[in-house]
């Protein structure tokens, strides 16, 4: 058997999937056969969501079916609610509270509990209602964090809509409706990212669906992955502060031997697909609020590192400076991810239940491999 070891397993393929299709040489990205450009551009997340989960885009009526069936699910449970107010009091961190309560959704979930943990219809229903509670969850944490009352979601609004209005107790304008539901399109499914892969490493042990997500839940919070959003925006600010200048503070950072956060990629070579969108959508926003200062600083960061360092934008880049403008609280970005991103972490799980294996790889040993027994008062 071969000992070659693959650092963070980079290249390996280790399943089928038919969901997202990445192209890191020319920056494209596809879901089932469609280009990201024309989904962000033209499908809402309910449309993207079920061409995920059912294979192939809805009609009309599905869509209708679909978006319906998905909000009669948002409302929280008071046990869950009391324990994201729990949460929210103590200053949790965001993501830390989305994992505690994506956790507590699997104990108040109608489905009968011995029921086969890859039925793949209960497992349909148990994933519409986990992403339909998790933006009630977070706009109460972010409510409840600020001293103020949860709002109750509305059946009659969309999901990126209704997430909008529970998290400010105001309807968002159109302009910000659509861009939050292109953010969410984007951030739906991206092939085997470290989230998407730990959430399928506890569905092949045969672990429920809930389990899959809060440990996925998990994995996306780290700063080299999901965690990435916020901490790009807390540079941008830190940047402006300094008064130091972009490419003075970029290099001071490099010189350290920082990261700067959302550039790099394991599979892009070029400029995230997705990252282009983000932009167009920062440039935007600026524009409409007659300041594009944190576009303009994004801008230069990304020509500097392309030029220093052969690095460009992900998808956390410019995600940034568009929430920002959106008004979004910081640390929410990464639980925004979150909401998102489910919808990709549910669609793998029920691939990997339909054909599951073991997801078991190997180490090289490196330790010793004789020593002889000391007893303890001899050591
Ligand atoms: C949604 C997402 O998860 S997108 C990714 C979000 N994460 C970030 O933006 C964090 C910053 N980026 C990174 O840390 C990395 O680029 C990752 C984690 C995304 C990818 O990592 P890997 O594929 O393992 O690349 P690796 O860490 O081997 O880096 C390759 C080289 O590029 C450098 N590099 C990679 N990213 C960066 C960065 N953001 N800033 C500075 N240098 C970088 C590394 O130092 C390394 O240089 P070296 O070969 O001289 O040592
Ligand atoms: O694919 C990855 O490794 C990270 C990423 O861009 C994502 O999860 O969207």
């Amino acid at each position: 058997m071969s000992e070659e070891v693959k650092r963070g397993l980079e290249g390996v393929v280790v399943a089928e999937s038919g969901l997202s299709f990445i192209n890191g040489d020319e920056g494209r990205l596809i879901y089932r056969g469609y280009e990201i450009e024309d989904l962000a551009r033209n499908a809402s997340y309910e449309e993207v969501l079920y061409l995920l989960w059912h294979g192939e885009l809805p009609t009309r009526d599905e869509l209708a079916d679909f978006s319906e069936s998905m909000a009669e699910e948002r409302e929280l449970d008071e046990d869950v609610l009391d324990t994201v107010r729990k949460l929210a009091e103590a200053d949790e961190q965001p993501m830390a509270a989305v994992r505690t309560a994506v956790s507590m959704l699997s104990a108040y979930d109608p489905e009968d509990a011995d029921a086969e943990p890859t039925d793949r219809e209960v497992n349909l229903r148990k994933g519409r209602r986990i992403t339909a509670k998790v933006p009630t969850l977070v706009a109460a944490f972010k409510r409840i964090r600020n001293g103020n009352d949860p709002v109750e979601p509305r059946k009659d609004l969309g999901h990126a809509e209704n997430f909008l209005y529970m998290l400010n107790d105001e309807e968002p304008d159109e302009v910000l409706a659509e861009t939050f539901d292109m953010a969410l399109v984007l951030h739906a499914d991206h092939g085997l990212n470290a989230s998407t892969f730990s959430s399928m490493v506890t569905s092949s042990t045969l672990s429920d669906l809930h389990s899959a997500i809060t440990s996925a839940v998990g994995t996306l919070a780290g700063p080299l992955h999901g965690g990435a959003n916020a901490n790009v925006m807390k540079m941008l600010k830190e940047i402006d502060e300094s008064g130091k200048g972009t490419k003075t503070w970029v290099d001071d950072a490099l010189d350290r031997g920082d990261r700067i956060m959302g550039f790099g990629h394991r599979v892009y070579n070029v400029k995230d697909p997705r990252a282009k969108i983000l932009g167009e959508k920062s440039e935007e926003l600026g524009e409409a609020a007659g300041d594009t200062k944190w576009y303009e600083m994004s801008v230069e960061i990304e020509e500097y590192m392309r030029d220093e360092k052969g690095l460009a934008p992900n998808v956390d880049f410019y995600s940034a400076s568009t929430y920002y403008q959106m008004g979004i609280p910081i640390d929410l970005y990464t639980p925004i991810f979150a909401m998102s991103r489910v919808g990709g972490w549910i669609g793998h799980v029920l691939e990997q239940y339909d054909d599951n294996r073991l997801i078991r790889p190997r180490a090289k040993y490196t330790g010793s491999k004789q020593e002889d027994w000391v007893p303890i008062d001899e050591r």
